[in-house]
């Protein structure tokens, strides 16, 4: 395992930063919506209550002990960083815990009615149902007429800003911030191109609605045009930072394609065919939840990895998990912190966070003067890395 040990790791403890944002605003703002999205009883109204204060101004408490996956969170540090405020352990561990004590509020995971229902689901729905959705289905038919190549591009392009369809981030950007114009901070497309070799694919999906959708699309014209052989997509067990697609999800995106007219029905038919003969199969490993790095990953997990012939890593989460949530030095070359990744391996993923590597000093250089820090946070640029 890599361990950068002198790269320090990113807490939330600095006010006015961005993780403390998260903490101290966003996730507040995210127990309000979903209290409002659902006819919530009183025993879940109160425990939305004391999760809000105790995620704000109290210390993180072990999960109840009769809590499946208490072992689990022990094992994933929890029992280190038990007793302590939630801004001071690293911020990738306390986010993660908020959405497992946010589901556990909602009654996700206890027996009786509320059993597995997503808080997430009716925004999800809703972003499915959007027009912008309709409008990026019925690109696809002009889309088809143009050369493979090209098509291949266009869906690459689509999959990459999908990953501006993140829920929790715009709770945060309600201004409209991540519409200004987008960009390209590093760009390895050829290279990952050059990695489809008709063996296979893992993608590891970020979120669902407008960004699984054109991943499955990719993933389709993958499979259709034999650049790989198999695609294997990596989906979240449990509902997690709001949007990350489940299974449920993969099934409503399908559904939303086979409905769909044109060239997009065509691609979900194709890929329902694909997921009934095992071209396509659906993972929900439980540390697609961890609150920790990759480099941390258990061995079957990294079986996986190491036979792919290139795993695409989607979104800013998993880049964060990819790399490590370290405060780097922007110009790292990115195999660096990836070397312990069993294959290669590509990130797809606009910039929603302050962790960053790969950057050449120039780009650095002229982001800064042009926006200060914003850039690494906006959401308004991408990239896409690979480590071959
Ligand atoms: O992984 P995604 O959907 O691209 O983005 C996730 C995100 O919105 O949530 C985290 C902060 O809450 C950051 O990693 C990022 O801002």
């Amino acid at each position: 395992m890599s361990e950068p040990a002198d790269v320090p790791v990113i807490l939330s403890d600095e006010p006015g930063s961005f993780p403390w944002s998260v903490l101290a605003k966003r996730h507040p703002a995210l127990v309000r919506k979903v209290r409002d999205a659902f006819p919530y009883g009183p025993e879940q109204h109160r425990a939305l209550d004391a999760l809000l204060k105790n995620a704000t101004e109290g210390v993180i408490e072990p999960l109840g002990e009769r809590a499946a996956d208490r072992e689990q969170w022990e094992r994933w540090d929890g029992q280190e960083y038990a007793g302590r405020s939630w801004f001071e352990v690293p911020f990738l561990w306390s986010e993660s815990y908020f959405y497992r004590q946010l589901l556990e509020a909602v009654g996700y995971f206890t027996p009786g009615p509320w059993k597995g229902i997503d808080p997430f689901r009716p925004f999800k729905l809703a972003e499915l149902g959007a027009p912008e959705a309709d409008e990026e289905l019925a690109a696809l038919d002009p889309l088809a007429e143009r050369p493979v190549e090209e098509r291949e591009e266009a869906l690459l392009h689509g999959s990459l800003w999908g990953n501006r369809a993140d829920l929790g981030f715009r709770l945060a950007a309600a201004d409209g911030e991540s519409d200004v114009d987008a960009q390209l901070v590093a760009d390895d497309s050829e290279s990952l191109r050059s990695l489809f070799a008709g063996g296979t694919l893992c993608l590891v999906a970020d979120n669902s609605g407008r960004e699984l959708i054109p991943d499955l699309l990719l993933i389709d014209h993958l499979l259709h045009h034999r650049r790989v052989g198999r695609a294997l997509l990596h989906v979240k067990p449990y509902p997690y930072y709001v949007s990350d697609a489940t299974t449920a999800d993969v099934v409503d995106a399908l559904r939303h394609l086979t409905g769909a007219k044109g060239a997009a029905a065509e691609s979900g038919h194709r890929l329902w065919a694909a997921m009934a003969d095992g071209r396509l199969t659906v993972r929900a490993h439980p540390f697609s939840c961890a609150p920790l790095p990759y480099a941390d990953m258990p061995d079957d997990l990294r079986r996986e990895f190491a036979e792919a012939d290139v795993t695409i890593v989607k979104g800013d989460l998993n880049y964060r998990r990819l790399v490590g949530d370290r405060r780097y030095p922007a110009t790292t070359p990115f195999a660096e912190p990836t070397a312990y990744f069993p294959g290669p391996v590509a990130a797809l993923r606009t910039l929603k966070s302050d962790v960053i590597v790969g950057l050449d000093a120039r780009t650095e250089a002229a982001l800064d003067a042009a926006e200060g820090g914003h850039w690494r946070t906006s959401g308004t640029h991408a990239l896409i890395q690979v480590r071959a």
